[in-house]
């Protein structure tokens, strides 16, 4: 999907929701374990009450391969699903890849061609020749880690190399790469009082913006601070949404919750 695709899609919604889709087996409703699938059928579910109110899904690999060959096949098939009949939503793997070379190629082909995601987190540590194989994706993004939403970003994100932290390095930096159009950042919302001077460096470039809800962070900071001109904002709330209700109206719940936040996100465009 092309970056103008997505500003309309965010425009038509008038919402730059991102769904996370975190399963974890302890949280979904017990009625699903009798399932084949129950992660598929819990992300199924999901989806299909929630996609007209948001622009992106965001499934973070872990939660699929801490289950095995199973979690992986329901991962291929949440995103085969997608693609078939939402093929206008925004999909990210959540993977925080990078390595050397060939290796970020493999990287880049499981996720950009195996299972044709529009985009996958990449953490930028390894340098340039890790990143640029995934840029080189015509139509794929590469959503590199900036500021974390985590308490450990302090540990060394905002530490000073020479005069600039770390992680404006990384944005500064990153701008030179071959195919750098293709850049996305993470910036957790957390760090909302970042974001005008991160604005300063990438005043255009789309952020993946995690950690409102259950990690504290706040959608109307973010906003004020982060919005550009074309949104450039997929702000995420994964547990805050998915797990709504354990119940046998799950879906419903997170379709309430998610409406809520499409609202909120109408009135700040
Ligand atoms: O800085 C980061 C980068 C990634 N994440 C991921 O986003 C979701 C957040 O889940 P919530 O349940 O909405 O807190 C999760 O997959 C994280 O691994 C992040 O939180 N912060």
């Amino acid at each position: 999907m092309t970056t103008e695709q997505l500003v309309s899609e965010i425009r038509k919604k008038k919402s730059f929701l991102c769904i996370g889709l975190d399963v974890d087996l302890n949280k979904i409703p017990e009625h699903l374990l009798q399932e084949d699938d129950p992660i598929f059928a819990f992300n199924k579910a999901i989806i299909d009450a929630t996609h007209h109110l948001c622009v992106a899904y965001k499934p973070n690999t872990a939660f699929y391969e801490a289950y095995g060959i199973r979690g992986w096949q329901a991962l291929q098939k949440t995103i085969a699903y997608l693609n078939e009949n939402y093929p206008e939503i925004f999909t990210i793997a959540d993977a925080k890849r990078g390595d050397i070379g060939n290796t970020s190629t493999m990287y880049a082909k499981a996720f950009f061609e195996d299972m044709a995601f529009d985009s996958v987190t990449i953490a930028p540590y390894m340098g340039k020749d890790s990143v640029e194989p995934f840029l080189a994706f015509k139509d794929k993004h590469t959503i590199l880690l900036a500021l974390t939403s985590n308490q450990g970003a302090f540990d060394f994100q905002t530490k000073k190399i020479d005069e600039n932290e770390l992680y404006k390095e990384v944005l500064k930096v990153s701008k030179t790469y071959k195919n750098a159009e293709n850049l996305m950042y993470v910036v957790g919302a957390t760090k909302a009082e970042y974001l005008a001077e991160i604005r300063d460096i990438i005043p255009e470039s789309f952020l993946l913006v995690p950690g409102v809800g259950a990690q504290g962070g706040n959608l109307q900071d973010v906003c004020k601070y982060g919005m550009a001109k074309n949104v450039g904002l997929l702000i995420n709330s994964s547990r805050g949404i998915i797990y709504a209700s354990k119940n046998s109206d799950f879906a419903q719940a997170a379709a309430l919750k998610a409406k809520e936040m499409q609202i909120d996100m109408a009135a700040l465009l």
